[in-house]
């Protein structure tokens, strides 16, 4: 098992980690989200020793890395895929981390069969492709046999039969009753990889909950209802008697309906009420990606310009920080539907200040807002927005210790101390 208890780690006035307690357990493959610059790699860093914690402790089946008798035999990682010597071939450079662990060399051709590189095997990893890159990384997170597996976005640049590929393999490692972490930003393949997810942003956890138990707290079930497209006024009539009978009403980009708050029962025997045919009624449930999008849109550090214009995020002063996400409440602030348990309107649109051009901008799933108009599906104000943390104080760095041997596959540049990067 991993645990972090208190983890922050502070590079001069940025704070990267703040406060981080988690556990990762065996026989699960974990997942860690969070967006770009929140603070995963330099976590996963200090789970393998490779940076010093600020403050606060992580451990390893209760042992820090640095201290784990015969540490790559009990923990394998895949950092940086490209943390190689390009002038090896991939046997040679599986070969030397083999015998700084003493590990037998038939083990390396094990591997190798393992990630399916054995025909490339002699050829230099400079000519390796992105993917083959990945997959000599893994055999070599593999090569130890360990029971705790570390991955940094392991299908990076891999197809979709390598893709499919890590994730049977990440099972089957939980399955053999090892720890699997692994961060990625597919959330389609985190869905279907991982059963239990962690979720940071600024450093900070958001959730640490099944995937089941995530999506539910951060989304709501929904209708999608279509009337005839032909005939708009059924649609309008449609709208009207589901919202009297307490149902909220959105309209999707395809002309649909999206509709919460009512038994599909219910909106077929309303539709039938009011004479108005159906040409589709489907339930559906938002995807993890809705879900995750939903948690973490308030805490993306880099974001296109593009995206501020499209008004999904209320106007800050200048230079104040957006609020944290309340962990099962969403990002305050954000045009976001708030979570169905608050009695809020999912898939809501905020009502007070117009957007950026004058009326509600569109929401994060295709609502457009109308122009200059007030907008006929606007939700209740937004409670007032919670205060941004305070920010982190600037503390002279802790004094570095010399880091140990990188685990296997860590990026060479990660393993110099701090001081010199
Ligand atoms: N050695 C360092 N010196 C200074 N700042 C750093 C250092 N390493 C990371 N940071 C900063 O810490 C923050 C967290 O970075 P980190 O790489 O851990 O994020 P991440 O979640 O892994 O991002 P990504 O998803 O883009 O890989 C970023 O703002 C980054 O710029």
């Amino acid at each position: 098992m991993i645990e972090a208890v208190g983890l922050t780690k502070r590079y001069g006035d940025k704070t990267a980690v703040y406060n981080l307690s988690f556990q990762v357990r065996p026989g699960a493959v974990t997942g860690f989200l969070g967006p770009n610059g929140s603070g995963k790699s330099t976590t996963m860093r200090m789970v393998l020793g490779l940076d010093n914690p600020t403050s606060g402790t992580v451990t390893i089946g209760g042992y820090p890395y640095r201290k784990l008798p015969n540490a790559p035999r009990q923990v394998g990682a895949l950092l940086d895929a490209k943390a190689v010597h390009g002038g090896r071939s991939a046997r040679a450079h599986l070969l030397s981390l083999a015998q700084l662990s003493g590990i037998p060399a038939r083990r390396v051709d094990e591997v190798l069969g393992v990630v399916g590189l054995q025909e490339v095997a002699r050829k230099r990893s400079k000519g390796f492709s992105l993917g083959m890159g990945q997959r000599l990384g893994i055999a070599a997170a593999l090569l130890g046999d360990p029971q705790v597996l570390l991955f940094d976005e392991p299908v990076n640049g891999l197809d979709p039969e390598g893709i499919l590929w890590v994730r049977n393999l990440m099972k089957a490692l939980a399955a053999e009753g090892r720890t699997v972490f692994v961060s990625s930003h597919l959330m389609s393949e985190m869905a279907l990889t991982a059963d239990h997810l962690i979720v940071i942003g600024r450093g900070q956890l958001l959730a640490d909950m099944s995937v089941k138990d995530f999506i539910s707290a951060n989304s709501a079930d929904f209708a999608r209802v279509r009337t005839p497209d032909s005939e708009p006024q059924l649609r309008e009539k449609l709208s009207a008697a589901l919202t009297e009978a307490g149902g909220h009403v959105l309209p999707e980009q395809d002309g649909a309906l999206r509709v919460t708050g009512l038994p599909l029962p219910r909106i077929s025997d309303l539709a039938h009420e009011a004479d108005v045919r159906l040409w589709e009624l489907s339930p559906h449930q938002a995807s993890l990606e809705e879900a995750y999008m939903r948690m973490t849109q308030g805490v993306v550090d880099y974001r296109s310009t593009i995206d501020q214009k499209a008004g999904l995020q209320q106007q800050l002063p200048p230079g104040a920080q957006p609020p944290m996400p309340v962990p099962g409440q969403g990002q305050p602030g954000w045009y976001a539907p708030p979570p169905p348990q608050q009695g809020g309107q999912p898939f809501g649109m905020p009502a007070g200040p117009s957007g950026p051009y004058g009326g509600a901008p569109a929401g994060p799933y295709g609502a457009p807002g109308a122009v200059g108009h007030p907008n006929p599906y606007a939700a209740p104000a937004a409670p007032p927005v919670q205060a941004a943390p305070p920010a982190p104080v600037p503390q002279p760095q802790a004094a570095q210790e010399q880091p140990p041997a990188a685990p296997a596959s860590a990026p060479a540049d990660k393993t110099q101390p701090e001081d010199a990067r």
